[in-house]
Order: structure tokens, then sequence, then C-alpha cells
């Protein structure tokens, strides 16, 4: 029996890394597909026969996204350029709800900032994050990346951001070998790209990249707002507070959460965007 993580799947054939980061090649009985079907990022135990290796056993995961499919995430690069397409806190938040709320950690990278002077008000916003304690990087055309990469190293990250922030540029920048990578896969699955189950992570800078998560509004509605809101790492500090133990931080009295907005300890962009959420996920409530 040997531990190993799953770092891509074919139609049924899985390919795992050893800890001696080893390669092979194993099926899934159809047994283990139905209980808890593997996924990529997945750590497995992996069992020899005659002549093939077999997962026997798929470990708890610590977390896992659904489109795509991959466990125990360590980390989601929230990538927002600073211009085309415009710079948004509120997307930029919307992401962190959802990130956080999938139990991931939120990283932020700004792009494209070599398309902004040097005063732009952009900057004060970007600050705002780095005051609410958010892991952020700055980057673009002429800016070095190399704080970013060591954030990569020995992680499983995915990246998101809407269409045309700069993901596959930031990627195809700090690994050169990423564009190789995925030509391959498009080449290797040639017409059978749709209806072929595949799912990979990416070797990026001494760690692991999936499949930008398609993230929607229809995420929202099923979120639960007392665990959205004890995951809002602006919130973190401040929980257990309010006078109501089930307190939703929007009109209660005595909420300890206000407050801290009041005394400019959190963020009142964040606080905002948090309240906005929560009628987005009430008005689901009221349909029913
Ligand atoms: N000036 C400047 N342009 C950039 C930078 N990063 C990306 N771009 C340009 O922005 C456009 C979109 O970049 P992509 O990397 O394709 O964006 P993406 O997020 O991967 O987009 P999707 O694949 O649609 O999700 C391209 O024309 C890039 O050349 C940057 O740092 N500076
Ligand atoms: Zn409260």
């Amino acid at each position: 029996m040997k531990k190993a993580r799953i770092i891509k799947i074919v139609s049924n054939r899985y390919e795992v890394l050893d800890e001696d980061k080893q390669r092979f090649i194993c099926v899934a009985m159809g047994k283990l597909r139905k209980a808890k079907s593997p996924v990529v990022g997945d750590m497995v135990e992996i069992e020899h026969y005659d002549d093939r290796w077999a997962i026997e056993r798929v470990l708890v995961r610590k977390n896992e996204l659904i489109r795509p499919s991959i466990a125990n995430v360590d980390q989601a690069i929230i990538v927002m350029s600073a211009k085309d397409p415009d710079f948004s806190t509120t997307l930029v938040d919307r992401l962190i709800f959802q990130v956080v709320y999938a139990n991931i950690q939120p990283i932020l990278c700004f792009t494209k900032m070599d398309l902004v002077e040097k005063d732009d008000p952009i900057y004060a916003q970007i600050e705002d994050y780095r005051k609410s304690g958010y892991a952020l990087y700055l980057s673009g055309k002429g800016y070095d990346d190399d704080k970013l990469v060591c954030a990569l190293q020995g992680k499983i990250s995915v990246l998101c951001g809407q269409s045309g922030a700069g993901k596959s540029s930031l990627l195809n920048r700090i690994e050169p070998s990423f564009q190789l990578q995925t030509q391959e896969i498009s080449k290797a699955l040639g017409r059978g790209k749709h209806t072929t189950r595949h799912c990979e992570l990416h070797a990026v800078a001494g760690g692991w990249v999936g499949d930008t998560p398609g993230f929607s509004s229809m995420d929202f509605q099923y979120m639960d707002i007392a665990k959205l809101a004890a995951r809002i790492p602006d919130f973190k500090d401040y929980l257990g507070m309010c006078r109501f133990k089930d307190c939703i931080h929007e009109k209660e009295p005595d909420c300890y959460i206000m407050k801290m907005v009041e005394e400019g300890k959190i963020s009142r962009i964040r606080y905002q965007n948090y309240v906005d959420i929560v009628a987005v996920i009430k008005q689901r409530k009221i349909k029913y």
C-alpha cells in the first residue's frame, strides 16, 4: 500500500504521484467510483496487483470544488486587472466570499499594473485589502513575480477571475512550460475533448495549478448566511462578540461587526459587499 496524490485523470486512467515524487498510472474499481469518485488533488492509497496499480481508498478531503472537480485546494489566486477589464472591488469581494466559503485560502493578485499611473485611485483600494490582512501581489509587464512564485511552491492552487483578467498570461510568465502543457492536452484529446473526462493539475513554479473554477451567482443562492459570515477573513477577529449568538451582522442591535465597521477596524466596502450578498441569499428564501 502506498499513499499518493492524483494529479491527472483522463477517462478511467488516474495518474498519481507518490511521496517520493514517482508517477504511477492507476485504475479505480467501479465500487470505489460509486462511493466517492476520485478527483484530482485527492490523496489516495494505491495497491499493486499482478499487472497494474489500483486506487483502493480516497482519504478525507480538506475541501472540494465541483466545477472543476478538484479536492484539497490550498489556495485560490484571485486575479483582478487594474484595467481592461475595469478594476472592481465588488467582483474581488464576491470571489473572496466564494473562495472562503469553499474553505480555501484567498490570495489576491492585481495584474496589468503597468496600465495605470502611480497615483491611480486603485492603489488606495489595494491598500484597503492589505490593511484587512489579505496576502496580495502586484503584477504586470515589467513587474517581477518572485514573491508570487514563492507563494505557489508546494501548494495546490486555482486561479479565478473574469475573462481577460490576465490569468493565462500570468501563468505563462511564471512558468514558461505552462502553454506547452495545455497545448499537449488539447492535441492529445483532439476531437474527443468535450466527451472525454479530463482533469489535471499543472506543474507551475514548484507547485500545482488546477483549472479555473467557474463561480457563478447561482453559488451564492445556496449559501448559508451564518456559515459565510463565519468565514469572511475581515470578520474573523471579531466573531462571537455580538449580542445575539446567531447575529448575521445585518441590522441586529449591539452587533460587534457593525461596531468595528463604524470604528474603521473592518473595511466598510467589504462589509457593504457582504450585506449585498446577504440580500441575494435571502431573496432565494422568499421565493420558495
Ligand atoms: N499590459 C498588460 N497586458 C496584459 C497583462 N496580462 C495580460 N495582458 C493582456 O490581457 C489580455 C487577456 O489576458 P489573458 O491572460 O488571456 O486573460 P485570462 O484571464 O486568461 O482570460 P480568459 O482565458 O478569457 O479567462 C491579453 O491580451 C494579454 O496580452 C499585463 O500584465 N499587462
Ligand atoms: Zn453581529
